[in-house]
């Protein structure tokens, strides 16, 4: 992780970071009086917060070594004394680790999770923001506009390009960032090169990350990126995988809510079948509007087969033909919603889609792929496969183009994931597929 020296303290305290944690310490008392009564908090694993008491009882030895939390952050103090923090009962703070984290998408995710909206209003958050050479100057600029916002939630921020230190005791990993597909690339071309850096990833995750930890794989082609990381961190359970098409689902909401003429909040049971592509199948078969079946509210199947399903598959095609850039705020908001689905229990009767391992899944997808469906939550972080949905042959059609296509992806990685592979057949002119926001 990076020390970067922002003021006199720090400064001081950088130029002493090769000495002992005592004499750092000291070197940083002496600049800044007002540490003298100070206590930790700021670099404080986990495990060192009581439950009861939020008391911290070790110092910053360990992360200091490693280095510093960035800027304010690196200011230590006694939890014990916040009284806002016990006023609050808030909880043990969790580590969330990001990629991409100087992208435009974590550009507005970063600070909705800094403010508490995604974990909770009682959850302190620690951030390690993983960049890269490129953009180790742009991590920093993000990192000063944290510490501007003055989030109360937000405990410690650290940035740097070391995934192992980075990932180091996460409890969430959210992938965000990764190669953007350029002119004249295959797909099968764009998988090898980011699926590089999902093992990297998958690996340090196996090595250093908590073991209950959650990834949600932003970086396309994400569903397969997701089964690299997983593949590649046997340590961690599998079903904590996810690849986002939470974006997919609040697109389809929006789109059955403008045709029926109501607003979005009466949508619901809305699931994305598949990969994050434009073979993705926005379910409208057993989508709700108000409770009642969508397909009777709207009662036009041409629609709903012809200009409700490719709209929702290029949606993100038509936003970049539009904005001039893919979708970052409502990428932000969906990774939101997606987190947010599994820390808090799903409402009586609905669903959410995230993509999943789909080893023995109910529906009969072919195992060994990453396969977005419909899943419920009891708040723990953890989910279940929705079981029972009406599968008709519309939908069955249109499930195994997705997972036709997810199982090529899967062959064309084989060598990533450790398998023994088939052949790319995403090579070549004709066969080759898209992301939503390639057409
Ligand atoms: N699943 C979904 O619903 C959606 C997924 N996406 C995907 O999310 C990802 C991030 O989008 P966004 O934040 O807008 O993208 P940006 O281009 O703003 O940021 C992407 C980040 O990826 C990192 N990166 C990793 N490897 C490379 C590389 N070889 N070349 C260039 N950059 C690289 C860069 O960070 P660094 O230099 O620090 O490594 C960069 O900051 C993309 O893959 C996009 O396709 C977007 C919208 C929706
Ligand atoms: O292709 C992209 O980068 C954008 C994308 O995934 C989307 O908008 O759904």
């Amino acid at each position: 992780m990076a020390a970067i020296a922002t003021n006199a303290t720090a400064l001081v305290f950088a130029a002493a970071a090769k000495t002992s944690t005592t004499s750092r310490r000291a070197a940083r008392v002496a600049a800044s009086p007002a540490l003298a009564n100070a206590r930790v908090f700021a670099a404080a694993p986990r495990a060192a917060f009581a439950k009861s008491s939020l008391r911290v009882s070790v110092t910053t030895r360990a992360a200091a070594e490693e280095g510093e939390p960035y800027g304010v952050f690196k200011l230590n103090y006694d939890i014990s004394n916040d009284v806002a923090a016990k006023s609050a009962g808030w909880k043990t703070p969790i580590v969330v680790a990001v990629s991409g984290a100087a992208g435009q998408i974590s550009n507005h995710l970063l600070f909705k999770i800094a403010s508490g909206e995604v974990y909770g209003a009682d959850q302190p958050i620690i951030l390690n923001l993983l960049g890269s050479e490129r953009s180790k100057e742009a991590l920093e600029g993000v990192a000063m506009e944290l510490e501007d916002s003055l989030y109360p939630l937000l405990r410690q921020v650290n940035i740097g390009i070391d995934p192992l230190k980075i990932f180091k005791d996460a409890e969430w990993a959210l992938l965000i960032g990764a190669k953007p597909r350029g002119p004249g690339m295959e797909r099968s071309d764009l998988l090898e090169m980011n699926g590089q850096i999902f093992v990297e990833q998958g690996k340090a995750l196996n090595e250093v990350a908590n073991k209950t930890c959650k990834v949600c794989v932003v970086g396309n082609p994400c569903n397969t990126n997701a089964l690299i990381a997983m593949e590649n961190a046997p340590n961690l359970d599998r079903k904590n995988f996810h690849a986002l098409t939470r974006l997919d689902e609040n697109r389809a909401k929006c789109q059955l809510a403008l045709k029926a003429g109501v607003f979005y909040d009466t949508v619901s049971n809305v699931t994305i079948w598949g990969n994050h592509s434009t073979t993705q199948v926005p379910d409208f078969v057993n989508a709700k509007i108000d409770g009642k079946k969508a397909v009777e509210v709207i009662g036009d199947d041409a629609w709903l087969e012809e200009e409700f399903t490719p709209t929702i598959q290029t949606r993100g095609g038509a936003l970049i033909k539009k904005w001039g850039r893919s979708s970052a705020a409502s990428t932000a908001v969906s990774i939101a919603d997606a987190i947010k689905s599994l820390v808090t229990p799903t409402p009586e009767g609905d669903w959410f889609s995230t993509a999943v391992s789909t080893d023995g899944n109910p529906y009969g997808i072919a195992e060994g792929i990453v396969f977005s469906m419909p899943c419920r939550s009891k708040g723990d972080g953890s989910y279940e496969i929705v079981e029972g949905l009406e599968i008709n042959d519309w939908l069955r059609e249109k499930i195994k183009a997705s997972e036709e296509e997810l199982t090529k992806e899967a062959d064309c990685v084989s060598h990533l994931t450790g398998k023994l592979g088939g052949a790319c057949e995403l090579q070549g002119a004709g066969t080759d597929t898209m992301l939503p926001g390639e057409n």
